[in-house]
Order: structure tokens, then C-alpha cells, then sequence
């Protein structure tokens, strides 16, 4: 599975640490910056990270700002998109079964390394389970298509 991550600066350091995490398992990955702790805009990370998942380049998506917000409203304005924010190990499993997310954004600001690692493990571990879910996924998808 290949990963695209990305971040402000305010998710830098989590990054980091989620980067660790993505090599010590195995994961293939592309950081999409930010690169140091120097103010940054969001948008400009949410949207790289977001056009490589959404162009089919990698699989899932990563991003972290100070609370996960401003991030996951960027990336969920490009188009094949479904960024979730999560703070919990069960919504971040069923982001990825019942709404097929393909972004996970996490706040560098919010949650602490291990429980974050751990939000990412479950992201990345679970699979759409299609079904009735299939369903409501394609009406979001709907919505996106005929935007006013
Ligand atoms: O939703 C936005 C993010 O949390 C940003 O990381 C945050 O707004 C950046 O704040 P500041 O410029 O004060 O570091």
C-alpha cells in the first residue's frame, strides 16, 4: 500500500513521528511536506496530498494540522476525495469500512503520538465493506458530481 502524507506546521512534528511509524512497518510512503516548523498553510498540503490520492498515485492519504480541521475541510474540496477526521481508534476503522475514506486527517495538536500511531494502524488495516454502505458512499460521490 503506498502512502501520501503531508502537513503544516503545526502537524509537523506528528508527521514525524507517523513517518516512524509508516517505516518501521513496512509502508510505502511520499511526504508531501511541510519540512520544518516554519509557519506554512495548510491548503497547500491538504491539496498536494489530496491530487496524488485522488490522481490514483498512492492508495490512503495522511494529514495533520494543528487540530486536523482546516486540513481535512482542504482536502475534502478535490474532487474523489473523502477525508475524515478522527480522534478515536473506532471512528478512524469505520472511516475506512462504512465511509471508504481514502484521507485520514489527525490534529499534531490534539492527540499524543501513541494514540495517534494507533489511529493510523486502524485506518490503514481496515477495508470498505461495500454493501448498504456502497449505497451512501455513491450518493456523497452524487452530491460532488451535480455541485452547484
Ligand atoms: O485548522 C487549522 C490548523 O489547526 C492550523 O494548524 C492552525 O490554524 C495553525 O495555527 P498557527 O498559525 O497559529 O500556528
Amino acid at each position: 500500500m503506498k502512502i501520501a502524507i503531508g502537513s503544516d506546521h503545526g502537524g509537523y512534528g506528528l508527521k514525524q513521528n507517523i513517518i516512524k511509524y509508516l517505516e518501521d512497518s513496512g509502508y510505502e510512503y511520499n511526504d508531501f511536506g511541510t519540512y520544518s516548523e516554519d509557519s506554512v498553510d495548510y491548503p497547500d498540503f491538504g491539496k498536494k496530498v489530496s491530487e496524488s490520492v485522488a490522481k490514483g498515485e498512492y492508495d490512503k492519504g495522511i494529514v495533520i494540522c494543528g487540530t486536523g480541521i482546516g486540513i481535512s475541510i482542504a482536502c475534502n474540496k478535490v474532487r474523489g476525495i473523502r477525508c475524515a477526521l478522527c480522534s478515536d481508534i473506532y471512528s478512524a476503522k469505520k472511516a475506512a469500512e462504512h465511509n471508504n475514506a481514502n484521507i485520514i486527517a489527525l490534529g499534531g495538536r490534539v492527540l499524543g503520538q501513541d494514540l495517534a500511531q494507533a489511529i493510523v494502524e486502524a485506518f490503514l488495516s481496515s477495508e470498505f465493506e461495500a454493501g448498504r454502505h456502497e449505497r451512501r458512499v455513491n450518493k456523497i460521490m452524487d452530491i460532488e458530481e451535480n455541485m452547484l
